[in-house]
């Protein structure tokens, strides 16, 4: 059985509720019994799972960034997530789909914060693709606060292909682009929708780019050339929701 760490109050909160069966042990900081952590001693002692106390070294040992807030669950590896699974939970939404494309995104702070702006945003799934992205280290779920464990993160081999099935199916891909001469406040963002960004260095990737339907850009009044890609994603999707409503 493989294993991983999930750490963070907010993390491990979230996998308490979406899926405690892949607990297989609490580490909780020792002495400290404040009310954050009597939550996870009252969960532990509840479904039988085996707590341990460690010290703050010991825990520091444990999660190399040493950003575990007290709390480190060991658990099992959550499913990992396909394009059978993507179309598949396509067919059961009830609302227009509403999809989130990261184009090469490497840095793990990134993905995690783009994670956590997806859920709150309620985009059904984070598309990525297979090769040259972060993966779902414990910092990018500690930064994405608990979305990680709820949010579907969905590795593709062929991100051009994914996109065109996903056009075939109707869904409308809205590339973001510093260059681009549609004004994000002018796009129709409503219906079924994808929002695709750009990696950190280079941008969207040629085919990606001729792939989406259109490219928006958000205005930028100042000298920087462009804005972190999780701040760009956080303001293309929240448009995205003000225009949904
Ligand atoms: C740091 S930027 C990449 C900059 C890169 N030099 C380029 O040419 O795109 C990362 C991603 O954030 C998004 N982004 C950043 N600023 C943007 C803006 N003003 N308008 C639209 N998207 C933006 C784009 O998706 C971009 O690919």
């Amino acid at each position: 059985m493989k294993t991983e760490l999930i750490y963070g109050l907010h993390s491990v909160q979230a996998l308490l509720k979406s899926a405690p069966q892949r607990i297989r042990k609490l580490m909780l900081l020792n002495g400290r019994d404040d009310q954050k952590l009597q939550k996870f001693v009252s969960f532990a002692e509840r479904e039988e799972i085996p707590l341990e106390r460690w010290s703050r070294a010991k825990l520091d040992g444990l999660v190399a960034d040493g950003n575990h807030q007290g709390v480190v669950a060991e658990c099992e590896r959550g499913e990992l997530h396909d394009e059978a699974f993507l179309f598949a939970l396509l067919e059961r939404l009830e609302q227009p789909p509403f999809l989130l494309v990261l184009d090469g995104v490497t840095d793990p702070h990134n993905l995690g914060a783009c994670l956590r702006s997806a859920e709150a945003a309620g985009v059904h799934a984070v598309i990525v693709p297979k090769d040259n992205s972060a993966s779902l280290t414990g910092v990018a779920r500690k930064v994405a606060c608990g979305a990680a464990e709820v949010l579907p993160l969905i590795p593709v081999t062929n991100l051009a292909r994914t996109l065109n099935k996903l056009r075939d199916q109707g869904v409308w891909l809205q590339g973001a682009a510093g260059e681009a001469t549609i004004d994000l406040y002018q796009a129709d963002l409503k219906g079924p929708l994808g929002i695709v960004m750009g990696a950190e260095g280079d941008g969207l990737r040629r085919l990606t780019r001729e792939t989406c339907d259109g490219l928006i850009s958000i205005p930028m009044a100042g000298e920087v050339s462009s804005l972190n890609v999780s701040v760009a994603t956080g303001v293309c999707l929240f448009e995205a929701v003000r225009q949904r409503r």
